[in-house]
């Protein structure tokens, strides 16, 4: 009989896609899939996984006057996880963080079923920094998010991607997109959802750029009331795409947010990035996300409250006219890239659920 694993990922791409990559590594196991309603997850995970969706309340770590609710609220969800456990019969978890963390680890632990927690972040989130040391196994995606878990003895991983960015790139599908193979391409790409804030001054740097004979493949995301107010015959803006990697072997320069997904699939495919971290994220992590790539030379990074379109015009210009910065950049997030995370997380799980 096959092994049986439960998979607890939801909410963003950030945190659906490496599991999704896992899971394709592991073909042998049957697995099944823990959402919450109405996330992405309804539309991302694939037909072949099913998927049993539960309620869950956000996580607070400061103690104080909503810890009785939360805690409540979340023996709840634990409740809920151990009856599909129970009822499917699953020998382990594997989650990647985020408010469906923390009841399907415990639920998990205690049932005395192994659970295993991927970080996909510079900086661990709360879920992981409160739940590692109830987990089986924690892995990273990153290096330096070990130091926020002194206590724990993680391992160093990466971030899987999606299969799409391990074919080579002569077998992936092409762009159906009318780019002239000789253009200059920038992609924006602001998460899973997009970034409205982004989205703004890229339109307002857009049309120097245009001139300068930039193109540029912009990934709205759906929440944008302004997205139709720039057209031009060398811009295309799309609410969400799903051939990615054919993207970002294409581009020429990223200009975008840092969730832990783009700066893997960048530094997996070689982009020179400009990074806007997304200002409100939990404890700036995606500044710390977009530091990895900067640090080795791979990206430059603008904080957006500082950011005006005439320093990001200019920026973008200036790359234009330096191939071989954007070479040196393209060379130093190749050393950033881990291909074979998938491959990792799976022996790490063939090792503990079996
Ligand atoms: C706003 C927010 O809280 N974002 C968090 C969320 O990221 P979020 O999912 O928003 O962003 P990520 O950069 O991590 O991942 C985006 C994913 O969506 C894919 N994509 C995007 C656009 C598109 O058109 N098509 C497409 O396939 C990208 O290729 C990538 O795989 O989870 C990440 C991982 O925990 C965190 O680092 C982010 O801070």
């Amino acid at each position: 009989m096959a092994t049986k694993l439960l998979i607890a990922a939801s909410g963003t791409g950030g945190h659906l896609f490496p599991a999704i990559a896992l899971a394709e590594q592991l073909p042998d196991y049957e697995i099944e899939w823990l959402g919450v309603p109405d996330r992405l997850e309804t539309q991302l995970v694939p037909a072949q996984y099913p998927l049993h969706k539960i309620s869950v309340a956000g996580f607070q770590e400061r103690l104080g006057l909503n810890t009785l609710r939360n805690l409540s609220k979340i023996a709840t969800s634990v409740f809920q996880v151990r009856q599909v456990l129970q009822q499917g019969a699953f020998q382990g978890v594997f989650t990647t963080g985020g408010y469906i963390a923390a009841p399907a680890v415990l639920a998990a632990r205690s049932l005395g079923i192994p659970a295993i927690l991927h970080e996909s972040n510079a900086i661990p989130g709360k879920v992981t920094r409160f739940f590692s040391s109830f987990c089986t196994a924690v892995a990273l995606g990153f290096e330096p998010a070990a130091q926020y878990l002194p206590r724990i003895n993680t391992i160093y991983t990466g971030t899987p991607v999606r299969s799409q960015f391990l074919s080579a790139k002569k077998q992936l599908p092409p762009l159906d997109l009318p780019i002239p193979d000789d253009a200059f391409l920038v992609i924006v790409v602001g998460g899973s959802q997009g970034a409205v804030a982004v989205n703004q001054i890229i339109r307002q740097c857009a049309p120097a750029w245009f001139d300068a004979g930039v193109w540029i493949v912009h990934l709205t995301g759906n929440n944008d009331p302004d997205v139709a107010s720039l057209q031009h015959p060398q811009y295309f803006p799309l609410p969400f795409y799903d051939n990615m990697a054919s993207l970002l072997h294409r581009a020429n320069l990223a200009i975008g947010r840092s969730g832990a997904g783009t700066v893997t699939e960048l530094a997996m495919t070689c982009k020179p990035a400009i990074f806007i971290p997304f200002p409100a994220a939990a404890e700036d992590h995606q500044f710390y996300n977009a530091q990895v790539l900067a640090a080795s030379g791979a990206a430059i990074v603008f904080r957006q409250k500082e950011l005006t379109p005439e320093v990001l015009q200019r920026q973008v210009l200036e790359l234009l006219h330096s191939p071989s910065e954007l070479q040196k950049m393209a060379a130093a997030a190749e050393k950033i890239a881990v291909p074979d995370s998938a491959e990792r997380l799976a022996k790490l799980v063939r090792e503990l659920v079996h």
